[in-house]
């Protein structure tokens, strides 16, 4: 009997096989490095950019893309409320309470309301989208194919994750181009976003992967540096201390992990000394099943991702 789970595996890794064939053909593997990317500081700096959705998320990818080429005269933010805007305005960045006076006036639009709002947005902009535009959903779960459906035929749409450390430069981003998205216009969208973090484009199965992964998933390392933090408390340690301590080892941790290239089983191990500090305080985390349950973590909010784009 065919298992459903089995057959959409299948389908998914043969979307990546045929994703990584057209990457060879295309010689754009050197794409996959965000760092390595070309970048087109001029096209930045002419862009006009719309953000709609005033929110945490819309507030990293701007602060990002200001560290870079775009200019904040160019950028204009939507809200139907005033509460979120002033410090896009501190920014320098035009605000309005209109949708349809964003996409009237920019070239690139991000479309950063909450899933259950993308529909309205849409139908409420689809006739002011041309074919000059190129929209960039980041709402969790919904698919290019529900963002194409809702605005004109031939429209360019684009599927991005981004996550919250954007803000600092730090974030980690993963894009899929819609049907009639050129690779061009994923070349535009790399260009403005380097400056917020990591940018790799990828198949758009991967993309509720990466949002348990790195979208939902800096929440489970804020939740781990809660947890190291309070266990200095419970041992003694003034409160603050532990925080700021606690902070500066995950950044640590973090940087180093990237920079060496190594897997981090090796650097655990470079931490290890046997008999030593560390190797009982890792036997007590696999006993509480740390391991599992960040693999359940990540595993949950995929699939809660890809429920909230099903219809
Ligand atoms: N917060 C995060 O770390 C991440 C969020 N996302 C996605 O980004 C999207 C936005 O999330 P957040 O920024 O966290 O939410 P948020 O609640 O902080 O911001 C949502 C914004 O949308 C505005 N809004 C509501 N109705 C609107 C309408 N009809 N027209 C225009 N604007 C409207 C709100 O006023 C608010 O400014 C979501 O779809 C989420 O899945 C993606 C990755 C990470
Ligand atoms: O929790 C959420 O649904 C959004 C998407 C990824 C991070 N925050």
């Amino acid at each position: 009997m065919d298992d459903p789970g089995i057959k959409k595996q299948n389908w998914d890794v043969k979307e990546t096989e045929l994703f990584l064939e057209i990457l060879k053909d295309l010689d754009m593997k050197k794409c996959l490095d965000g760092r390595k990317i070309k970048m087109d500081p001029e096209m930045d700096s002419q862009l006009k950019i719309g953000f709609i959705g005033a929110g945490n998320m819309a507030f990293g990818i701007a602060k990002g893309i200001l560290s870079g080429n775009a200019l904040p005269a160019n950028i204009k933010v939507s809200a139907p409320s005033s509460r979120n805007l002033g410090r896009f305005q501190e920014l320098g960045v035009a605000v309005t309470h209109s949708n349809e006076e964003v996409v009237s006036g920019s070239d690139l639009v991000f479309v950063a309301v909450k899933p259950h709002l993308v529909a309205p947005v849409l139908t409420e902009i689809s006739e002011h989208v041309t074919e000059r535009h190129i929209i960039v959903s980041v709402a969790a779960g919904v698919t290019l194919a529900t963002v194409e459906e809702l605005l004109p035929e031939n429209s360019v749409a684009i599927r991005l994750m981004p996550n919250l450390p954007c803000l600092v430069q730090e974030g980690a981003l993963l894009f899929a181009r819609g049907s009639h998205a050129k690779q061009e216009d994923g070349a535009l969208l790399r260009s403005l976003l380097h400056r917020c973090g990591l940018v790799e484009e990828g198949p758009e199965a991967w993309i509720d992967i990466h949002t348990g992964l790195s979208g939902s998933g800096v929440a489970f390392v804020y939740l781990f540096a809660e947890a190291l933090a309070e266990g200095a408390v419970k041992m003694g340690m003034p409160s603050a201390l532990a925080h700021s301590i606690a902070s500066q080892t995950v950044l640590g941790a973090g940087k180093l992990l990237r920079e060496s290239g190594k897997h981090p089983a090796q650097l655990r191990s470079e931490v290890c000394t046997p008999g030593g500090t560390t190797i009982y305080g890792l036997h007590t985390l696999e006993q509480g099943g740390l391991r599992a349950a960040t693999m359940s973590a990540v595993e949950s909010a995929t699939e809660r991702a890809r429920e909230l784009g099903r219809k």
